[in-house]
């Protein structure tokens, strides 16, 4: 049994996973994930916050065999990642990258070394899930809506402003706009906004909801109907509520989930070690 460390760091969170190799890598269980946690990225810069997830996660479990990690935020923070911890000798990093290979998953973008580390772990994850037509949706900074076939193919994708980098854009780049709140009752955003709060909301929600439901028909288009649909990432929970609003989305097999990318980096470690 091999003891493995793996973190995720994207554009506005890190998160992190322990897993035991011989643990199921299909479980979709969430005590899956006990050994588990995420910091901001604003956080993961201050030393002393470091110094105490440091200390929080090496206290929590021994040494790892292997720490695999994937990150599309600045470089800087993977020196920070790397100088983590300085309690454990000689620790075995292990860089994912949107190049490395994976056996039994492949991908046609044009340049796999462009392709987002995180979206690619987390079609690796997918794939260790099931081996359906699949499109994982990851809402987090940005959406990316990419579509795994049964073959394991990855047909591409697509990427938009994520939930919070839409609002957050109309507020900054027009002279009347604020920044909308989400109204907590969800029934306003079935219907035409009539203020600008439920406006904007719905109209950020709505382009989320049609980007996937485009994906989905063009799935079908191009012969890989989409048997399920992950969604993954910080905003996953309120477009899955969001969906439910909508029959035509409701109808589709859609599921939320945590971690496809943490999932992607254990199962290359899994295959590479
Ligand atoms: N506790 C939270 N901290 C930060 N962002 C959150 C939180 N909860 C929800 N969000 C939303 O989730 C997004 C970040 O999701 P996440 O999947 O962590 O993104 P990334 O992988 O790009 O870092 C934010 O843009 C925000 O809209
Ligand atoms: C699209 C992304 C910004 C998503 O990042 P995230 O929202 O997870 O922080 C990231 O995957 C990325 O920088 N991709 C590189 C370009 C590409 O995938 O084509």
């Amino acid at each position: 049994m091999s003891l493995y460390l793996v973190f995720d760091i994207g554009n506005t969170r890190l998160k992190w996973a322990a897993v035991e190799s011989t643990q199921n890598i299909a479980d979709r269980n969430k005590k899956l994930w006990a050994y588990s946690g995420s910091i901001s990225n604003q956080s993961f810069q201050s030393p002393e916050l470091r110094a105490e997830l440091s200390d929080y996660i090496s206290k929590t479990m021994p040494k790892p065999d292997a720490i695999g990690f994937c990150c599309v935020a600045a470089s800087a923070t993977i020196d920070n990642l790397r100088s983590l911890f300085p309690q454990w000798q000689n620790l075995d990093w292990k860089q994912f990258t949107g190049s490395s290979p994976y056996e039994g998953v492949r991908t046609l973008y044009e340049e796999p070394g462009k392709l987002g580390a995180d979206r690619w772990a987390a079609l690796i994850g997918a794939r260790a899930l099931s081996n359906t037509n699949t499109l994982v949706v990851n809402t987090g900074t940005a959406t990316t809506i990419d579509l795994l076939g049964g073959n394991g193919v990855h047909y591409g994708g697509w990427i938009l402003p994520g939930l919070s980098l839409m609002q957050e854009s109309l507020q900054s780049n027009t002279a009347q706009l604020p920044l909308a709140i989400r109204s907590s009752t969800l029934a306003a955003q079935a219907k035409f906004g009539t203020n600008t709060n439920e406006a904007i909301t719905g109209g950020c929600d709505a382009a989320q909801m049609g980007a996937i439901l485009r994906a989905v028909y063009l799935a079908k288009e191009i012969h890989h109907p989409v048997e399920r649909i992950w969604l993954d990432g910080g905003n996953a929970k309120i477009l899955a509520t969001e969906i439910k609003q909508f029959p035509e989305l409701a109808a589709l097999p859609i599921e939320p989930i945590e971690g496809l990318v943490l999932r992607g980096l254990w199962a290359w470690l899994l295959q590479n070690l």
